[in-house]
């Protein structure tokens, strides 16, 4: 992405220790997407893609184009960040209540403690609907993480919603203009750190509620995702990124791409006293796209049809991403004691422990 000059200031991450324990990982597929630009790239990464997207939703993307050293450099602005002291953090509080996921969210703290022991900060998409106050040391780093945002949206997602718009016959650009960077929406990079916590169970079992997750190299175990033959760890490697289909894209598809049940576990004994930082790039429809089944050659010869998707067909993105984030929020802040049913149009949440 960048030169690779080494910027000296920050201290630079490294990447805690792998752990030695043998888990039982997923056997997941990796596109290379650098691919695309060969004759007969977009056809050959279709064709892979529908072959384990049924199976699995989780996969990892390779010849992406990101260094080591571009994600480090957001790791190391990462734990700056959660080292700042928490009255700094909370003035940039996330609007969670009403469905809004930009800014920061605090670890729980009092009664609630024992449920949450992450903080995440969220910085959206570098639009004029999306500008607001950030920390300086956000400010002073501006340019070089609006620089690897876009390039996760423009040369990452982009080219993976060509080939999953190829996939279902569609036309290629079908998904890419239902992502534009300028439309207005809610996309962000997260930064996320997990304390160290006896809690058996950090994040519990959900879907996400975007189109496609993008997950950096991260080597403290936890993440799993959920198989017919269980949990099962997702590998993590400094090469690939780790993706996974979403809500929107299982939507939008009638239920043929299938977004991921995955969970965060309490790590591996020689990893446990380390704090976990996440990397993440939530990929959002435009807010006004309504997430109703596409005209697919392929979906109407396989007689694709979704639960529910008559009485979801007005909702928009944006309405599903605000369902859903508020009702996490009351979970999180105590204001209902056990996870509520519906989300949206009468669609229920599945939680999956
Ligand atoms: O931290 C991770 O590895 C996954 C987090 C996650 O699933 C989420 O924030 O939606
Ligand atoms: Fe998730």
């Amino acid at each position: 992405m960048s030169p690779g000059k080494t910027r000296k200031d920050l201290p630079e991450y490294e990447y805690p220790k792998e752990t030695t324990e043998k888990l039982d990982y997923a056997d997941l597929e990796a596109l290379d997407i650098s691919k695309l630009d060969q004759p007969g790239g977009i056809e050959e990464l279709s064709a892979q893609v529908l072959n384990f997207i049924n199976k699995n939703g989780f996969f990892y993307v390779a010849g992406h184009g990101l260094t080591d050293e571009d994600i480090r450099r957001q790791y190391a602005i990462a734990e700056q960040f959660f080292d700042l002291p928490l009255e700094e953090k909370t003035k940039y509080l996330a609007n969670t209540a009403a469905g809004d996921f930009r800014g920061y969210k605090a670890r729980a703290t009092g009664e609630q403690a024992g449920k949450d022991n992450d903080e995440r900060y969220n910085i959206p998409k570098f639009t004029p609907e999306h500008e607001r106050p950030h920390p300086q040391l956000i400010l002073d780093h501006y340019e070089e993480i609006k620089t690897f945002s876009l390039h996760i949206h423009n040369q990452i997602l982009l080219p993976l919603l060509r080939i999953f718009a190829h996939a279902l016959e569609l036309d290629t650009e079908y998904f890419v203009n239902q992502h534009r960077y300028t439309a207005p929406g809610l996309e962000y990079l997260r930064y996320m750190k997990y304390h160290p916590s006896p809690r058996p169970l950090w994040a519990i079992g959900h879907t996400d509620y975007n189109t496609l997750t993008f997950l950096f190299h991260q080597p403290i175990s936890g993440l799993q995702v959920q198989t017919p033959l269980g949990w099962k760890y997702i590998r993590s490697s400094p090469l690939s990124i780790i993706v996974n289909v979403a809500d929107a894209l299982e939507l939008l598809s009638g239920g043929y791409l299938k977004s991921t049940v995955h969970r965060v576990v309490r790590p591996p004994v020689d990893q446990r006293e380390s704090a976990r930082l996440s990397l993440i790039y939530f990929a959002r429809p435009e807010s006004q796209v309504r997430l109703e089944r596409v005209r697919s050659p392929l979906l109407e010869r396989l007689g694709v049809k979704a639960e529910g998707e008559e009485s979801l067909g007005g909702v928009t993105a944006e309405e599903w991403a605000r369902a859903r984030i508020a009702k996490d929020h009351r979970f999180r802040a105590g204001l209902v004691g056990s996870r509520e049913g519906e989300i949206i149009a009468g669609v229920k949440q599945k939680y999956y422990d």
